[in-house]
């Protein structure tokens, strides 16, 4: 049988260099501040100089990928708003309106849209990355969402961008996403792979009443009786009950991790795509960076599973990878203090 392109890249991926870690780690330990004093900032530049294998690693290459796609499933009734937003928010990306580019301009990071699976022919509109594999993913409450076909090419989209960041020099890269009721597939993904109760990991979405929340559950439930998707097999769960955008992010994440580049995972959506590539290879984990902690029940069981603590406490359930634009700037933030901040030595400062 063919060797897929994840398994290609999936043995490519190293664990992070942790001499380079320690050494970092001694540099902010001789700057003019108690020892440890800018907490998980300090997290934040020796991981940086781990994942990217420099000792001043430069942040000014922020990209935020913000992947498009629709959802069958939305057939059941399980999202508030109609499919037509996902192509309306697209036209709102390109236009620079959406929270996520405004967000990005903040902290100095590009959107970049890319159609993996929109319901809608967008010709060839300036300004989208058009990688299209299907309109849209089937019902998973019928049938599988996709084909094994149509899921490794929306992989292998992901795969193929985080190879092109590496060409273009990206110091960092975000996951974004934009799919009407894809909090769906993400709370199917967490079930299906934790062995969790639907109704534990499974929450309102864009807001949701009571009703459609308990049919959110049943609907969920109902896909996985009928899909069965093998819990030890992430492509599997992925195809089976996942998304295009979802699976478009998996990839994307572990790319960069098979590239050496650091990826700031947003919300709910994008932490489901970022744990299809955690389970996928151990040494994942390490290239993520966790941005916020959603609202959504499920999030923080997908955190624990990949082994990630989050940045960012905000409230925030939006996605398109609003929280990752923030978290960046904090991770660059970190990063500064270390290229940047006087050493005891250079200061004067005589205190040991
Ligand atoms: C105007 C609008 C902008 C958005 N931007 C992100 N989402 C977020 O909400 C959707 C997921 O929630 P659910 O599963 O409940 O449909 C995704 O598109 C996600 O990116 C949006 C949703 C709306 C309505
Ligand atoms: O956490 C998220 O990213 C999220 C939550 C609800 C709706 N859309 C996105």
């Amino acid at each position: 049988m063919n060797r897929t392109i994840v398994e290609t890249t999936r043995e490519r991926i190293k664990p992070v260099n942790r001499e380079l870690m320690q050494q970092a780690q001694a540099r902010l330990d001789a700057k003019t501040k108690p020892p440890g004093a800018l907490g998980r900032l300090e997290e934040f530049a020796r991981r940086m100089v781990a994942i990217s294998g420099t000792g001043s690693p430069d942040t000014s290459k922020k990209v935020i990928y913000t992947f498009a796609g629709d959802h069958g499933v939305t057939d059941e009734g399980v999202a508030l708003y109609p499919k037509a937003v996902t192509t309306q928010m697209v036209y709102n990306f390109l236009a620079g309106g959406a929270g996520v580019n405004v967000l990005a301009r903040h902290v100095g990071a590009e959107v970049r849209v890319v159609d993996v699976g929109v319901d809608n022919d967008f010709g060839d509109l300036a300004g989208v990355i058009h990688r299209k594999v299907a309109r849209g993913t089937r019902n998973f409450a019928k049938g599988p969402a996709m084909t094994r076909e149509e899921m490794l090419a929306a992989i292998t989209v992901g795969i193929d961008l985080a190879e092109q960041c590496r060409v273009e020099g990206i110091a960092l890269v975000g996951t974004g996403e934009m799919g009407i009721g894809n909090t769906t597939p993400s709370s199917a993904i967490i079930a299906a792979i934790s062995g969790k109760a639907v109704r534990d990991v499974t929450h309102r979405g864009t807001g949701i009443d009571d009703d459609a929340l308990e049919l959110k559950i049943r609907v969920i439930e109902q896909g996985l009786a009928i899909n069965q998707p093998d819990s030890t097999n992430p492509l599997d769960v992925l195809a089976k009950v996942g998304g295009l955008e979802i699976a478009a992010i998996a990839g994307l994440v572990l790319g960069c991790a098979a590239n050496g580049i650091p990826v700031v995972i947003d919300g709910f959506i994008s932490t489901a795509g970022a744990l299809i590539a955690s389970e996928l290879h151990p040494n994942v984990a390490d290239y993520i960076f966790a941005a916020h902690r959603s609202m959504e029940i499920g999030h923080s069981f997908m955190l624990e599973r990949i082994g990630v603590e989050p940045i960012l406490d905000l409230n925030l359930r939006l996605g398109e990878g609003t929280g990752a634009a923030l978290a960046m700037s904090l991770i660059e933030a970190g990063v500064k203090t270390l290229n940047e901040m006087a050493t005891r030595e250079q200061a004067g400062v005589t205190h040991e």
